[in-house]
């Protein structure tokens, strides 16, 4: 993973038994709770445009290392996020070999949809991993890459994303918030404000993670006409990290940028197809008097702008301002109205497999783009102060920047 300070990793499956994590690196002293952490599950639970699976599949939460008695003891912290689904999968997604019989049986329910979630799955999603993964890895169907490339492993870094805005937080008063700028061709206009980290409840109450009520109602409605359309659709999402010291990141080395860094982990998460940090993509119809953050004052560590439309990155470092970046999300690939495709079995003409699916993703698409710009802050963060505690690394930074008031002191 891109990183230098904290190492993460998440394994499991959709309908596995349960989700793990892992995170290497946090300082002794961040305070978290099992509650703080579900806080964050919930948020991404939340939205309107999932399908049935959200409504009835729950996460269980269970803290395996790394915390004790709400704080972290700088071992690597340990996450498991259960699924209480997994009674009707255990034959399915068993671990050890199962009877071919056993895949047969609908569990004694009657219910149709229980036989065909044991059927191979040979139609593969034009858009989905199903095809590229089934050729990669050799094998006869779907079933084996949807279950790992699906985003319910997002849980997973949504629940790591706990622990880095914990860290972030109580280091250094770094504060994330993130909404939902796009949904199709409706758009938040540019001219609304961007919300603060206070705003979090306000957005969270709103279906679509939308600052403006209007757009809000009008995203709202065309995810309505898409669903009944059988029809999928994308979007943006917009997060915003407010007290990023200046000095997370570097100029010096590639894979040290900072914007390389969070663009890396946003293109990581299922779906993204497109990045942007600060006014990214606009910039570029701009001419360079027009598009940068002229630089009012500098004085004892505190520097005044005229603009954020780098989005709080110069050089691949923090510069102080708010870090803003944007993720695009593609359309679910899982389309009601199925496009075409080639069954694997036979070689013949077919349409994609389709059972049940999100109509749009975007909402909690934006949690986890928080989750992982925190990921990327609190790595950046760690690898800046040093520390193996939180007052180390809090007395590091304060230390730090001390020097830099002392520098532009005139
Ligand atoms: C929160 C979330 C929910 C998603 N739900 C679905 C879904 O219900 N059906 C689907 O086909 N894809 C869904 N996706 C997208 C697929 O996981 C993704 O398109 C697939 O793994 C292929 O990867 P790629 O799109 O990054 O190339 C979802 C993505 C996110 C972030
Ligand atoms: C379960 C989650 O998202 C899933 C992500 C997903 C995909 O293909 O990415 C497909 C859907 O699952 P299924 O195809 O089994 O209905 C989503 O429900 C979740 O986010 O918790």
């Amino acid at each position: 993973m891109i990183g230098a300070m904290l190492h993460w990793m998440t394994a499991g499956e959709s309908h596995g038994e349960a989700l793990t994590a892992v995170v290497d690196g946090v300082p002794a002293g961040v305070e978290i709770t099992s509650e703080d952490i579900r806080e964050a599950l919930a948020r991404r639970r939340l939205g309107h445009g999932r399908g049935a699976r959200q409504s009835f599949e729950r996460d269980e939460l269970r803290i395996l290392g790394g915390i004790r008695h709400g704080r972290t003891i700088g071992s690597p912290v340990s996450l498991q996020i259960g699924n209480s689904e997994w009674p009707r999968w255990s034959t399915v997604m068993s671990a050890d070999p199962v009877e071919a019989e056993a895949l047969l049986v609908d569990a004694g329910t009657g219910d149709e949809r229980e036989l065909a979630r044991n059927r191979p799955l040979t139609r593969p999603r034009p858009g989905h991993a199903d095809l590229p993964g089934m050729l990669k890895y050799d094998l006869p169907e779907a079933r084996p890459v949807l279950e790992r490339a699906s985003a319910r492993e997002t849980a997973a870094r949504v629940a790591l994303g706990a622990v880095a805005e914990a860290l972030l937080a109580q280091v250094a008063g770094i504060r994330l918030v993130s909404h939902v700028v796009r949904v199709g061709t409706v758009a938040l206009p540019e001219d609304v404000a961007a919300p603060q980290p206070q705003d979090t409840a306000r957005l969270d109450a709103d279906p679509v993670r939308c600052t403006d009520p209007a757009t809000s109602a009008a995203m709202v409605s065309l995810i309505d006409e898409a669903r009944k359309a059988g029809d999928t659709l994308g979007g943006v999402v917009e997060v915003v990290a407010t007290g990023v010291p200046v000095g997370l990141g570097s100029h010096v080395q590639a894979d040290r940028r900072l914007d390389a860094r969070l663009a890396g982990a946003l293109m990581s998460i299922q779906a993204v197809k497109g990045v942007e940090v600060g006014d990214g993509f606009a910039q570029a119809q701009l001419r360079g008097s027009a598009a940068h953050d002229e630089i009012l004052s500098v004085r004892s560590g505190g520097v005044s702008r005229a603009s954020n439309r780098a989005g709080g990155v110069e050089g691949g470092i923090s510069n102080g301002s708010p870090v803003r970046v944007r993720a695009a999300f593609k359309p679910i690939s899982t389309v009601p109205r199925a496009l075409r495709t080639v069954d694997m079995a036979t070689g013949e003409e077919a349409t994609g497999l389709h059972q049940r699916s999100d109509t749009c993703a975007v909402v909690p698409g934006a949690v986890i783009a928080q989750a992982m710009t925190a990921l990327v802050l609190a790595d950046a963060l760690t690898d800046k102060t040093g520390g193996d505690s939180v007052v180390q690394a809090r007395s590091s930074l304060v230390s730090y920047l001390d020097r830099v008031a002392e520098r532009t002191r005139w």
